[in-house]
Order: C-alpha cells, then sequence, then structure tokens
C-alpha cells in the first residue's frame, strides 16, 4: 500500500511561474485551425506495449492521409528495421502522396542523424526532426552537459543536418525543411529555449518564409504545470524569437495532468502555427495531445479543422486495432456514450430541442438563412461524425418520460400527447427498476405495443376492430320542439369486434363515432368508460400519410383512467382503434360478460344483426328472406329468455333448426343423384335416390334445372304443390375445404289448408349441385308434408 504524505511540498516542487507583462493570449480567439502533425506512428507507436506491425502501420498511414493530415511523422528510423524499412516501403511503393510532407525523428547523434538520412533517400517532401533535451535535469542527469555545451551539441548535429540535407536534396531530388525540439521545453528557462533556438537556426541558416520556415517544436514532454503556463512560455517564445516569419512554432504537448487539450488551446492563442499529437490521444504515459478532440473542438465553433472525422467509428476501428488499445466510452466525442443521454432531464432538454430544431430549421430554410446548430447537452450534431440518434437517449432507472417519448416518436412514429408519456413513462420505469437493467430500444418499443396492443397482430388485444360501418341518424328527442331546425344528428357505430378471438357484432350511439362505441361496449359487454382526452396527428405524408389518435378513457365509478392509440390510414378507425386499446388496458383479464342481443318487443336488434352473428360465427351470408325468417325464430326463442339471447346461443339455434353442421335426422334425405338429359334440350331430368321417412325410394323428376327437376321429383311423393321461390348459394372455406351453401326457399300448397307454407332449408356439399339438392330436401323435411304413400 502506498502512503501520501501529509505535506508533498517535502516531495514535490511546484513550477516557477514565468513572469510575462501583459500577455496577450487570455484575450485572443480562434480564428483557423493550425497545422497538424500526427505522430502516431512515432510518439504514439513508441508507447505501445506491442509496437505496430509494418502491415498496421501502413494501414494507418492510409488513414491519415485519408482523413487529411498533410504532416505525418511515420517513424524514428534509427531505432529499428522495423522503422527504417517501413519508410522505405512508403517510398519506394509510392504511398506518400505529393502534397504530404513525411516527418522523421532523429536524436542529436551523428550515427543515427546519417542513418535517418539513409531512410528517407528519394522521398519527395521530407521533414528532419531532431531533438535534444535542454531543461537542467536532463543536461545534468543525462547529458552532463553545461548550457553552452547543450547549444553546442544541437547546433553541430543541426548543421550536419543542413549538409546532409543539401546533399541529398541534390542527388535525389528531395524537398527538405527542418524541425528542431528542445526536448523538455516546458521544464527548460525560457531563455534559455529561446537561446538554444536561435543557435539551432544560425546553424541550419537556410530559415526564410513560407514552406522554408524552420519549425521550433515547443514540447511539454511532460507536463507538469497547468495549461495557462505553458502558454505563457509559448506567448514568451513567439514573441522573443527572431525572425518570428521564418519559424513555425509548434506545439508537442503530453498530457501528464490531463490539460493536454487545455495546454494546446491556450498555447495556439498564444501564437502557435502547428501542433503534434495522436488519434484519441494516445502516446507515452497518459498521451500525446488527441488531435480529433482539438479538431473537432474548433468544428464545433464553427472553425474548419481540415481534417475529415465524418466516418468516425471507422477511423476509431483502425486505430484501436493497430493500438491494441481501447477508446474510453466517455472519450471526447469519440465514446460510445458520449451522444447517450441516461437521465431523465438531460433526455427531456434533447427531445424538446430536436422539436424546437426541426421548426426552427424549416424557417430558416424558407428564409434562406443557415440552419444552426443548437441543442441542450449537445455540442455537435452527431450525425456530422457519421453517428445516428438512436444511441443519443438510452433509457434506464434514471430516465424519464421525455427519453422515453422521444425514443417512441423516433421508432414508432408516435408523438405521444404529455399525460400519455407519464402513464407509459411508469411503466417502463417498473419494468427497469425491477430488473435493473438499460431499457433497449426494443425493450420500449415492445413494451408499449404490449401495453397498448399496438402494430402487428401478435400484439392484438382481447378486443380488436375487423370492420365498422358509422351511419348518421337524427337525433331521437330533440330537446325542444321549436329548435327543430337545429337537432343534432348522432352516429350509430355497427361493428365487428374480435373478443378473445370470437367474432362479435355490436351496435351503439352517440354524439360520434368514438362515443358510440362506447355506448356499444357498455351495452355489449358492460365496459362503463367514457372519453376524457382525445388527440390525433398525422403521420407521414400525402398518400401513404396516416392518423395517429391517442385517447384516455376514466372508469364511471373510479378516478382509474387508460390510455389507448390507434393508428389507421382513416381517421374514424384510428380513434376507434385507440378506444379499444384503452379499453383492452382497462379490462385486463377480467371475465366478460356473455354477448347478448335483445330480441324482445321494441329491441333495438334486428334480423341484419343476427345475419351478422350467423355470418360471424359460422361464415353464413343468409339471404335477405332467410334472415327475416330466421328472426323469427330467433325471436321465439328469445321469448323464453325475456327477450336476450346470447351470441352462442343464436349460432346453436340457426344450426338446429335449418340442420347445419349437425347430425339431425330429417323426413327427406338424398342418398344419390344423376342428371340426365331430357329429350327437351333446354330441361334436365333427374334421377334421385332418396329416404323417405326411413324408406328408400327411387323417383325421378323433370324441370328447367337440376333444382326444379328435383322439386318435380318431390312432387311426385306429396300431395299439393311444391315451388321454389328463392334460390342462393355461395362458397364458404378455402382450398380443398372450400364447399358450397345452397340457400332455398319452399312454398308448399295443398288442399284444404287455407294458408300457403314458406320455409327455408339449407344444403352443404363440395358439390355445388348436391349442395342445393340438399337444401331442398331440407327445405320440405320442414315443411308439414301432406306425402303420398309410396
Ligand atoms: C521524448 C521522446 O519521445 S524522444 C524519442 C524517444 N524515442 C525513442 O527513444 C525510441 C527509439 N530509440 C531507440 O530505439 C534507442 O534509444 C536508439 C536506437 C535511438 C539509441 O539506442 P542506444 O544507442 O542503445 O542508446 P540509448 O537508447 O541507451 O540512448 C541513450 C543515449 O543516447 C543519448 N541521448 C538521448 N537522447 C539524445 C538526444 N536527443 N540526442 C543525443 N543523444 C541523446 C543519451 O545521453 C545516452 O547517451 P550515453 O549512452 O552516452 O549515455
Ligand atoms: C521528441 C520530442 C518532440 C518528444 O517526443 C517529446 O518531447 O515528447
Amino acid at each position: 500500500m502506498g502512503c501520501m504524505l501529509i505535506d508533498p511540498s517535502y516531495k514535490y516542487k511546484s513550477y516557477i511561474p514565468l513572469q510575462l507583462e501583459s500577455r496577450k493570449w487570455p484575450s485572443s480567439t480562434f480564428k483557423k485551425a493550425p497545422i497538424w502533425l500526427s505522430t502516431d506512428l512515432r510518439d504514439g507507436n513508441q508507447a505501445l506495449a506491442n509496437p505496430m506491425t509494418a502491415d498496421q502501420k501502413l494501414t494507418f498511414f492510409r488513414l491519415l492521409v485519408k482523413c487529411g493530415f498533410k504532416e505525418i511523422e511515420i517513424a524514428y528510423p534509427a531505432a529499428s528495421d522495423t522503422d527504417f524499412s517501413f519508410v522505405r516501403y512508403l517510398i519506394e511503393h509510392n504511398e506518400i502522396p505529393d502534397d504530404v510532407w513525411i516527418q522523421v525523428l532523429t536524436p542529436a547523434r551523428e550515427d543515427l542523424i546519417r542513418r535517418t538520412f539513409e531512410a528517407v533517400e528519394g522521398a519527395k517532401h521530407v521533414i528532419i526532426h531532431m531533438y535534444n533535451a535542454t531543461c537542467a535535469l536532463f543536461r545534468e542527469v543525462v547529458f552532463h552537459n553545461s548550457q553552452e555545451q547543450t547549444i553546442e551539441l544541437a547546433a553541430r548535429h543541426t548543421a550536419l543536418v543542413r549538409d546532409l540535407s543539401n546533399q541529398y536534396a541534390v542527388s535525389r531530388d528531395t524537398k527538405f525543411r527542418y524541425e528542431y525540439s528542445p526536448e523538455t521545453f516546458s521544464q527548460t528557462e525560457i531563455e534559455f529555449s529561446v537561446a538554444v533556438c536561435e543557435a539551432v537556426k544560425d546553424a541550419w541558416g537556410k530559415a526564410d518564409i513560407g514552406d522554408d520556415r524552420i519549425i521550433f517544436n515547443l514540447p511539454a514532454t511532460v507536463e507538469v504545470a497547468p495549461p495557462n503556463h505553458y502558454a505563457d512560455q509559448i506567448e514568451y517564445f513567439c514573441t522573443h524569437i527572431s525572425e518570428r516569419e521564418k519559424v513555425v512554432v509548434s506545439l508537442h504537448p503530453h498530457n501528464d495532468r490531463g490539460t493536454g487539450i487545455a495546454a494546446a488551446e491556450l498555447a495556439v492563442l498564444a501564437g502557435a502555427d502547428r501542433i503534434e499529437g495522436c488519434l484519441f490521444g494516445n502516446g507515452e504515459r497518459t498521451g500525446n495531445v488527441d488531435l480529433v478532440n482539438l479538431a473537432l473542438n474548433l468544428y464545433t465553433q464553427g472553425i474548419k479543422p481540415h481534417l475529415d472525422f465524418s466516418d468516425l467509428q471507422g477511423i476509431i476501428d483502425i486505430v484501436t486495432q493497430c493500438n491494441d488499445l481501447p477508446v474510453h466510452p466517455r472519450h471526447p466525442y469519440a465514446g460510445e456514450l458520449v451522444f447517450t443521454a441516461f437521465s431523465g432531464s438531460h433526455q427531456d432538454a434533447i427531445k424538446k430541442g430536436f422539436e424546437a430544431q426541426k421548426q426552427r430549421h424549416a424557417q430558416n430554410s424558407a428564409n434562406g438563412e443557415p440552419q444552426m446548430w443548437s441543442m441542450p447537452y449537445l455540442p455537435i450534431d452527431p450525425a456530422d461524425l457519421g453517428c445516428t440518434y438512436e444511441a443519443v437517449i438510452r433509457v434506464n432507472s434514471q430516465s424519464g418520460k421525455g427519453g422515453i417519448a422521444y425514443l417512441v416518436k423516433e421508432h414508432l412514429g408516435l408523438d405521444l400527447p404529455r399525460k400519455m408519456q407519464i402513464a407509459f413513462y411508469q411503466i417502463i420505469q417498473a419494468i427497469a427498476d425491477r430488473e435493473a437493467r438499460e431499457m433497449r430500444v426494443d425493450d420500449i418499443t415492445t413494451a408499449f405495443r404490449q401495453t397498448y396492443h399496438f402494430g402487428a397482430i401478435k400484439y392484438e388485444g382481447r378486443l380488436a376492430l375487423k370492420s365498422f360501418n358509422i351511419t348518421t341518424e337524427p337525433s331521437p328527442s330533440p330537446l325542444d320542439e321549436d329548435q327543430d331546425e337545429i337537432r343534432d344528428e348522432h352516429r350509430r357505430f355497427d361493428g365487428t369486434i374480435s373478443v378473445d378471438g370470437v367474432l362479435r357484432v355490436i351496435r351503439g350511439d352517440g354524439n360520434g363515432p368514438i362515443s358510440a362505441l362506447l355506448h356499444a361496449l357498455r351495452t355489449h359487454l358492460g365496459v362503463n368508460l367514457t372519453l376524457r382526452e382525445y388527440t390525433e396527428h398525422r403521420i407521414g405524408e400525402a398518400q401513404s400519410a396516416k392518423a395517429a389518435s391517442y385517447i384516455e378513457l376514466v372508469a364511471s365509478d373510479s378516478a382509474q383512467s387508460w390510455w389507448g392509440v390507434g393508428v389507421d390510414s382513416d381517421i374514424t378507425a384510428s380513434g376507434l382503434r385507440a378506444v379499444l386499446s384503452a379499453v383492452n388496458g382497462a379490462i385486463g383479464d377480467r371475465v366478460l360478460p356473455e354477448l347478448k342481443l335483445s330480441v324482445g318487443f321494441g329491441s333495438s336488434s334486428g334480423p341484419t344483426d343476427i345475419a351478422d352473428v350467423i355470418v360471424n360465427s359460422l361464415g353464413l351470408q343468409l339471404p335477405r328472406r332467410f334472415q327475416a325468417s330466421f328472426f323469427e325464430v330467433v325471436q321465439r326463442a328469445g321469448l323464453k329468455s325475456g327477450g336476450q339471447i346470447s351470441y352462442d346461443n343464436i349460432a346453436q339455434l340457426f344450426k338446429e333448426t335449418y340442420g347445419y353442421d349437425v347430425p339431425r335426422p330429417a323426413f327427406f334425405e338424398l342418398l344419390s343423384f344423376t342428371l340426365e338429359k331430357s329429350a327437351d334440350i333446354s330441361r334436365r331430368k333427374i334421377a334421385l335416390e332418396m329416404r323417405v321417412d326411413s324408406e328408400v325410394r327411387h323417383v325421378t323428376g323433370e324441370g328447367n334445372g337440376p333444382l326444379s327437376a328435383a322439386v318435380a321429383a318431390l312432387q311426385s311423393q306429396v300431395q299439393g304443390t311444391l315451388t321454389i321461390r328463392e334460390y342462393s348459394e355461395h362458397s364458404v372455406g378455402e382450398g380443398a375445404e372450400v364447399a358450397a351453401v345452397s340457400f332455398v326457399e319452399l312454398v308448399y300448397e295443398v288442399e284444404g289448408r287455407p294458408k300457403k307454407q314458406a320455409v327455408w332449408g339449407l344444403g352443404s356439399d363440395s358439390d355445388i349441385t348436391a349442395s342445393g339438392l340438399k337444401a331442398v330436401m331440407r327445405a320440405a323435411s320442414s315443411l308439414d308434408i301432406v306425402s303420398k304413400s309410396a
């Protein structure tokens, strides 16, 4: 275990502040981007436990070129064969674009300088970068040199660099520039730093303006003082070095105190022209200054950085692979969490910010103005860096309604009303708390769909709208006879809804479609809810636009309320769906009363309601007169149950009455039939094998078609007259299961009876003729027949 000192002044010295009178940098502002030099392949690389392979260095170099770096320190060629060969490879394989300067580092040692020149032979644009440490500690401990000897070392080796560069420039047509680093600059006495550099400039002897400027790179080799001190040192250097116009003042900040970015920025304000650093701040110890961070800081101030980080994730992928170091999730601009807000108030502000910005941008665009970015908590548009907004808002137990509503809007297109946001937030909050984890977008959208039974069929609730018709009816009882002309109209809802998977027909009346549906649900299912709030908005544009409706229903006997949502291309349908969405929430698992129709005297239900029940339960479309006939049957049955009859009982009654789908013996039963040609080609002959009151008989008949021929055949068995009054048919089922269903109304007249009898029969068979014949037999069996003996 370590032991921190009670009084660290016994161990650590404070930095000696520079007495800089009337410093200018505090009131300077950024005007343009500095010259950037990436030293990822040198300072970054030398700091890695496993330096990059040649392949990795090549990949990295290409990435730097693609990002727009025009000055790249590619190696310390004298250090190793790997570095030397890499430089050779780039040159010999024409990897270096003409507008890019490669930079190579060498210490002030003759053998290593010579080796460095050998490495860059044949390159077009080279910056030779030589360094030696200048501070007292290094002079004394590492080099055992006085100030004069330090100056002499730097000047002598600079002269060597000058001679070699003159030589190589001529022989290999290379353009050389020279960079000198008084290593440990920020720990060196400032007057001495200037003195060394003056000596180096003299020894170089070729400093001029433009591309011929000498580069003085002033490193905070180890960051030992606050950034304002570094800025003071740079301002001092800039104002005291001679022939400033022939000098590029370059920065090389490290990050030991965690203020590398601040130091670089203040030093630029203090007059520096150039910055050396690494992507994402790789480098010795705590790293070199982070060039991505610096460039994007300028970008967010509206200053062109001349570096392109549009595909930031792609850049991160390459850099992390090459360096084998991760980018911290909270790293400025680049961390995977930096465009993410978990906390409620941040999410709320961002959601509001996006909405406000959308409107502002529309206004700007109409006025031909630039669309400025101004967003709470987001200093940069993530889209500029190739990030989507998806990750901007992430939800956990710290999140609020705004963030959740934002995600619902982004992913489902639904702009929830404020009160519904609160209601849904409580649901998500409960899940996040219970499961103690982040709620991903999928979790939220799924919870939304499940809660409001929204979207795909698998989320359908216990009640679901299948079809409906809204009609306008005059209001039944005007309040005031004199105001007849302003009498309100009301709406009638007639619809089919699925109730626990079974289709039901319900009807209700109200001032509008929604209250009519609520009335229907009250009447038929005992669901007693009233409307408290309703809002709607459009989703999408033009042809494909849909309406989204939000409804809050409140219980009649408590303060509890439920929200629902519905989306449909038809605005009425979207409102009705929203009602059922809320009703599903309200009924939960509660057992619903059996659906009943009122069929007694003066009841609201009629033949068409009964017919709807038969369509929905059995798939049979009864002809109108059949509907009326069956309605009488239903009414008779309803008398026994106080005028109420359940949907299930109606279907059962139908089956039993018409022998449909239930085995029931009939007086006449078809066993087989053959159709034959008649002598008269316009007519048909039929031979029937049939059971008449359990006796098999063979009879024939002739008619205009098979059915009339069958009636003629039957006629031979009965006294009186049988005629077909109405016939219709349709198919039921699908594919191999398809069958024909026939409906026949037979009329029977027999002497001695005052009234004709009319009955309906129903037959079904895979063969359409057989289905018609069976319908005839069924109808005939229901008649009070006077039969002839066999
Ligand atoms: C702050 C920085 O990042 S500076 C760059 C640092 N990067 C590197 O060092 C990586 C590459 N370096 C290397 O591979 C090796 O150090 C080499 C190949 C350059 C030299 O290796 P060696 O000859 O074995 O020497 P070594 O590494 O021990 O260097 C120390 C010697 O160089 C001297 N030295 C150190 N820096 C410099 C310099 N800038 N100029 C001249 N001499 C220097 C030291 O005084 C010492 O000399 P001494 O042997 O007479 O005492
Ligand atoms: C060689 C110099 C510039 C260096 O890398 C440093 O001081 O960090």
